[in-house]
């Protein structure tokens, strides 16, 4: 039954979770962080996410909303943004994601309200 009713879901998210990678130009939201290159990183990050991460969660049928989605795509953020500091190219593409990522789900959200 959840396969049936959450597949549209899984399509409409995997397309915006690609156009969300494509703005990713340095690459830096692809994987996870290395915890062994990036030691201390668990000192500062308790709940890491990335984009794999949230392509295996909604090939998993684990967004059952856009909402949802939308929560691990700000946490991916605001985790960059808490452990890099503000003059590293780190902090700067998280806030250009922010931006621009944002936007895409902004039109999203329309897009879900327009089709139902
Ligand atoms: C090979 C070492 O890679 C990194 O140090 C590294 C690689 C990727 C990273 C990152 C660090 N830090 C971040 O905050 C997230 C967004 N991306």
């Amino acid at each position: 039954w959840m396969e049936v009713h959450l597949q549209p879901l899984v399509c409409f998210l995997r397309r915006l979770l690609d156009m969300i990678q494509s703005r990713d130009t340095g690459d830096i939201f692809s994987e996870p962080v290395d915890l062994s290159e990036v030691p201390d990183y668990s000192d500062v990050v308790t709940q890491p996410m990335d984009i794999s991460t949230m392509r295996t969660k909604l090939e998993n049928f684990q967004y059952s909303n856009l909402d949802a989605f939308e929560k691990d795509f700000n946490l991916m953020i605001n985790n960059c943004m808490a452990y890099n500091s503000r003059d590293t190219i780190f902090y700067r593409a998280a806030v250009k994601m922010r931006d621009q990522g944002g936007a895409l789900i902004r039109q999203a959200r329309r897009d879900l309200e327009a089709n139902g």
